[in-house]
């Protein structure tokens, strides 16, 4: 369990993390989501101890992560910045952590297996390629056994085998009841790996929600629903917890709170002919869009709309 209170990093005057609060529960994987620079990797460097915070605080498991007498037994954590001499090989590597943190050599022997890096551990970490690179630092992240687990965008650079393996291996610690932390850009990943999601624009929490209840959000339960009389269709579906819209003079209504196969029976008992009837899905890249747009600080020359389409 993670959990941060009130947890703020000023570098300068710019304020990376501001006034941050959020749990990330046992057993799931929570999503770590934001457009760039919105400072999910410092507050990940605050999770593990590598940064202080300017003020609040937060702790894995209970405590700070510098109180904890065995860290890496605590929270295992792939960050963006490695720290692996170049001329060790796989192997070396995760053994000579293991040595310092007291965790024996079998455990050594079974990440590098986990981790798939077998074929490769004598090799120079040095002549790694990224995927590689990626698989050993998760390796060196999961070396203690950690309860808590925190990976900076894990999929970078693998390919589409690594990506699977990786949602697998996400979906597989949360289901040993492990709490799963991770960050990335990549939301169509995100929606299938992710229950959980914690999104920051700016250094602040816009949301803390389920994948579902962010695609809720963003209209992605709408059906849409085109039918000669509309204002009699209105009528026929109203009723508690339905809400209906529709501009003057069109054939179109939105529905919510209906299903399409539910709107299609009910027009059909009252001898209504729909000309269209569709659910209207909205992705979680949409949704995550809609939610930053005034967060993103980076924005390119072309304006992007939430339908994807250059504006
Ligand atoms: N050591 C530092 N000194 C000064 N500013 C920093 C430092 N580290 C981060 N920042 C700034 O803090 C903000 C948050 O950065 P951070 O790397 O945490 O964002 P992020 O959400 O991880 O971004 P990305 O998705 O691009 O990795 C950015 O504006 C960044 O420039």
């Amino acid at each position: 369990m993670i959990e941060a209170h009130e947890l703020t990093k000023r570098y300068g005057d710019k304020t990376a993390v501001d006034g941050l609060g959020f749990v990330v529960r046992p057993g799931t994987v929570t999503g770590f989501l934001g457009p760039n620079g919105a400072g999910k990797s410092t507050t990940m460097r605050m999770i593990v101890g590598l940064d202080a915070p300017t003020s609040g605080s937060v702790t894995v498991n209970g405590k700070r992560y510098a109180q904890h007498s065995a860290p890496l037994q605590e929270v295992g954590a792939l960050l963006e910045a490695k720290s692996i001499h170049p001329g060790r090989s796989a192997y070396h590597h995760i053994n000579a952590l293991a040595l310092s943190h007291g965790i024996p050599r079998r455990r050594v022997e079974e990440v590098i297996e986990l981790t798939g890096l077998q074929s490769v551990a004598r090799k120079r970490a040095g002549a790694f390629s990224l995927g590689m690179g990626q698989r050993l630092g998760i390796a060196a992240a999961l070396l203690g056994d950690p309860a808590t687990v925190m990976l900076d965008e894990p999929v970078n650079g693998l390919d589409p085998e690594g990506v699977l393996w990786i949602r697998n291996l996400l979906t597989g610690l949360a289901a040993e009841g492990r709490t799963v932390f991770v960050s990335s850009h990549l939301m169509s990943e995100m929606a299938l790996v992710a229950d959980h999601l914690i999104v920051v624009g700016r250094g602040r929490l816009l949301a803390d929600t389920t994948v579902k209840d962010l695609v809720r959000a963003a209209g992605g339960d709408t059906v849409r629903v085109a039918t000669a009389d509309p204002a009699r269709l209105r009528e026929v579906l109203a009723g508690p917890g339905v809400e209906i819209t529709g501009e003057a003079g069109t054939e179109e209504l939105q529905v919510v709170g209906m299903t399409a196969r539910a709107i299609g029976y009910k027009a059909a008992e009252h001898g209504i002919p729909l000309f269209e009837l569709s659910d209207r899905t909205v992705s979680l890249e949409q949704a995550f869009m809609d939610l930053t747009r005034d967060a993103v600080e980076y924005h390119g020359t072309i304006g992007i709309d939430t339908t994807g389409k250059a504006a």
